[in-house]
């Protein structure tokens, strides 16, 4: 009898798991695309329609089609090729939670090639209501006992402070003051992210929380290590300000601030002469950095005469792509018990695997389920 390929599951560094489920936001492909994806995206969610025919435009600018589903497809086949070059043979499944490929069929694709333990990866690296919980409650639906005949699905910790991360974005940040020459020397850091409503910024993280809460918490831990290694790098200091992109709530409503754009008028003003902006907040050059970033934040700086680069996000940078390889095999460790060692940068907190029924509330719908959570205990 021929000897049977060995399933995944059998190899001891990946073991329990004999899947990988990339789980990412999703965006359109085609103009046609670009409503119904963006009635998905905010289906109950309160976004006031003018807000919505504006992103609309957004995509439209580019053709309709989003970069970030081909994003995924590049960071797939750089996680393959690290995953050959360890000898781990560990099938990659890919779903989003907004667009197609869609999670519910590609869960389905798991169930009938007959994987029972699943690790997630997901294209988010923070703690918050909308980066993680969100994504978790989306793994429920999909993996919805009824559907998914009891296979399970486990995900690896927040990474944004994992020194691979970090350190694909010291490299960016570097290139960039390089792109500024001389005004690289005294350039402004400003490190970016997507602003949430400060209700779902102040309910991020486990409890007990800082007031600021665990989002912003996360963000500031991760700007001031990438600032430290441009310092090391470069052999000077540096000061960093940490500000936000794509708002998209109504007026009335507090998001995060700084915006981008207000701050680089803020920059101008206070005699700053070059600012680089690091979007630690993104794992890709997606929308939100080529629209709001590249196309909105670099007018706004040319209007003010303020010159700037912008760092790339950690895209397949190899440590980056290293990083995600060596979580799933630490979550996997875990998952047998073992007690692996968790890097992280110094003064970085560290992420958990299972979140607290109170981590990142649902200020909507606060019964809703998520997996990838421990159950509550009874007091
Ligand atoms: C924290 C966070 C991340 C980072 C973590 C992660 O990566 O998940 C993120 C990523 C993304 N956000 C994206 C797109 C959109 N986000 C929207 C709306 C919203 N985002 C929010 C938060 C976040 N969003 C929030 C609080 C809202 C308000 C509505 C709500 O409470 O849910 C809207 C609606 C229109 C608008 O108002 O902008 C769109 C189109 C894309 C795809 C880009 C592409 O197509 O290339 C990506 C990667
Ligand atoms: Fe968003």
């Amino acid at each position: 009898m021929p000897d049977a390929a060995p399933a995944a599951a059998s190899d001891p560094r990946t073991a329990p798991y004999d899947a990988l489920l990339l789980v990412s936001f999703g965006g359109p492909e085609q103009p046609a695309d670009v409503m119904p994806f963006l009635e998905n995206v905010t289906r109950g969610r309160g976004i006031p329609r003018d807000r919505l025919a504006a992103v609309a435009h957004h995509y439209d600018d580019f053709g309709g089609r989003s970069p970030i589903n081909d994003q995924c497809r590049e960071l797939l086949a750089a996680l393959r090729t690290e995953l050959d070059s360890r000898s781990i043979d560990l099938p990659l499944y890919w779903g989003n939670r907004n667009w197609d490929p869609f999670l519910g069929p590609e869960v389905e694709r798991i169930v009938a090639d007959g994987h029972r333990r699943v690790v997630a990866v997901l294209t988010s690296a923070y703690p918050s209501y909308s980066s993680c919980r969100q994504y978790r409650e989306n793994l429920f639906d999909a993996f919805d006992p009824q559907s998914a005949s009891g296979v399970t699905v486990d995900k690896i910790r927040h990474y944004s402070d994992h020194p691979g991360f970090v350190t694909a974005s010291v490299d960016a940040t570097n290139a960039a003051l390089d792109e500024l020459g001389e005004l690289g020397d005294d350039a402004r850091l400003v490190f970016m992210t997507h602003s949430i409503p400060t209700a779902m910024a102040t309910t991020a993280g486990p409890t007990p929380r800082r007031p600021e809460g665990g989002y912003v918490d996360w963000h500031l831990a991760v700007a001031a290590a990438v600032t430290r290694g441009v310092e090391e790098r470069r052999g000077r200091s540096y000061a960093f300000d940490l500000a936000f992109c794509s708002r998209s709530g109504p007026p009335s409503q507090p998001w995060l601030e700084p915006d981008v754009n207000d701050h680089l008028a803020e920059l101008k003003e206070a005699g700053v002469p070059a600012v680089v902006l690091v979007p630690i907040g993104f794992v890709s050059d997606h929308m939100e950095v080529i629209y709001d970033l590249d196309t909105e934040a670099v007018e706004t700086a040319r209007e003010l005469g303020m010159p700037l680069a912008r760092a790339a996000t950690a895209g397949t940078h190899p440590a980056f792509v290293s990083a995600l390889v060596d979580l799933v095999l630490e979550r996997a460790a875990a998952a047998r018990d073992e007690e692996p060692a968790k890097p992280v940068v110094a003064g970085g907190p560290v992420g958990w695997y299972d979140c607290n029924p109170d981590c990142c509330t649902n200020l909507r719908e606060p019964g809703r389920q998520a997996l990838c959570q421990r159950v509550a205990q009874p007091v």
